[in-house]
């Protein structure tokens, strides 16, 4: 057996064409993320993900129509929202439970021809963005908001929400948020997908896997920690006294750090051009500067570079989304690279089973219960 690998760090497991990521460079099927971020609408990425080719006008015009056509949820999976006390449950429980459901009322779940497997990926990739809206809807004891054909999948996500046509700067920054998280390579969500799917089980239960994984602290629910930390500060000057304490007290400091990155996350300044923009025009100003000095710190101190979750934060938070949403938003977004993996995973499957080192007790005598 070969050498075991803390965290399987280095570890090349599977092929794909999805994304790549080369000397901190990141591409969508050899596509620049800082030409997607900049030029590229979410359902064009989406396209981009799971056809491994740019959308002609015409097929991006259908993808858009099948995507609006999806989007309503069973009745049965609101009632199942609007059964439990949402003032205690997390967004991202809600939804890991939600997705599941999903699957018990689409008929093809357990349909293995690629052809279906692809229709469920735009009924899941379409209905996400409903279950976190509804979910956020009814907690604040809101009617749910049905979307409009007529509307982008950033549009539609903001209308959900709000119940209001959202503002052209919304729309942007949430649409870059959706591009700029899609997909990246084999990140741990993205490897629970592919594992969970392996097996031959059904996309539902792959996307629910992946929520799952995403949720913890150390992928995508670092969002949510960084605005608690942010909050926690309070003001500008008392930053640096706070990073230096948790420092000292060898706390991990949240959106910073990266397995594969080590000198900066592309993601990263896109988020935070957003976020000095966002913040300035809602007279917020003080959640960019507090971000920009952490950032530096951490940098010239632990020569840590901030991650995509860092500046999402305060861009989230600045569009005035609850802070528990912002882990359901990334899983809106990444729900269009976990449908691409495991679409690719199906088309050339082998089970993934690795090994263990095993370390524990050498053989051992067993000893009859009595005699313990
Ligand atoms: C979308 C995403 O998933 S991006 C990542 C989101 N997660 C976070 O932002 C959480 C904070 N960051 C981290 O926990 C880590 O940097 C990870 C999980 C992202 C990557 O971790 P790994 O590659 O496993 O690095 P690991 O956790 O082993 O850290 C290596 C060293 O750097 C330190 N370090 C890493 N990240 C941080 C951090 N954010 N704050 C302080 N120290 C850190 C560790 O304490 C460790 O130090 P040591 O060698 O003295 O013990
Ligand atoms: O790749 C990773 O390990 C985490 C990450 O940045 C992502 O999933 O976007």
């Amino acid at each position: 057996m070969t050498a075991t690998t803390k965290g399987l760090e280095g570890v090349v497991a599977t092929q794909s064409s999805i994304s790549s990521i080369v000397d901190d460079q990141l591409t969508y099927s050899g596509y620049k993320i800082d030409d997607l971020a900049n030029n590229s609408s979410f359902e064009e990425v989406i396209y981009l993900l799971w056809n491994q080719k740019l959308p002609t006008k015409s097929e991006l015009e259908q993808l858009k129509k099948d995507l609006a056509a999806n989007m309503d949820l069973p009745d049965a999976v609101v009632e199942h929202l609007r059964s439990y006390d949402l003032s205690t449950v997390s967004p991202m429980a809600a939804l890991r439970t939600a997705v599941s459901l999903l699957g018990l009322y689409d008929e093809e779940a357990d349909v293995m021809e690629t052809e279906a497997n692809k229709r469920k990926a735009v009924r899941i990739q379409a209905k996400i963005s409903s279950v976190v809206t509804a979910f956020a809807r009814i907690r604040q004891g809101k009617e749910i908001v049905k979307p409009k054909k007529d509307l982008s999948y950033a549009e539609n996500f903001l209308y959900m929400l709000n119940g209001k046509e959202p503002e052209d700067i919304e729309v942007e920054a949430i649409n870059k948020a959706l591009v700029l998280h899609a997909d990246h390579e084999l990140n741990a969500s993205t490897f629970t997908a592919r594992v969970c799917v392996a097996t031959l089980s059904d996309i539902y239960s792959g996307i629910t896997s992946a929520i799952g994984a995403l949720k913890g602290p150390l992928h995508g629910g670092a969002n949510e920690q960084v605005m608690a930390m942010l909050t926690e500060i309070g003001e500008e000057d008392n930053a640096i006294p706070y990073i230096k304490e948790k420092i000292n007290k060898k706390e991990k400091i949240m959106g910073m750090g990266h397995r594969v990155y080590k000198n900066g996350d592309p993601r990263a300044k896109f988020l935070k051009e957003m976020s000095r923009e966002l913040t300035e025009l809602t007279g917020q100003s003080k959640w960019y500067n507090m971000s920009v000095e952490i950032e530096d710190y951490i940098k010239e101190n632990k020569g840590l570079p901030a991650n995509v979750d860092f500046y999402s934060a305060s861009v989230y938070h600045s569009l005035g989304i609850d802070h528990d949403l912002f882990t359901p938003i990334f899983a809106v977004s990444r729900t269009s690279g976990w449908l691409a993996h495991i679409l690719e995973q199906y088309e050339n499957n082998r089970l993934i089973r690795p090994r263990a080192e095993y370390v524990g007790p050498a053989t051992q005598q067993y000893v009859p219960l009595e005699n313990r």
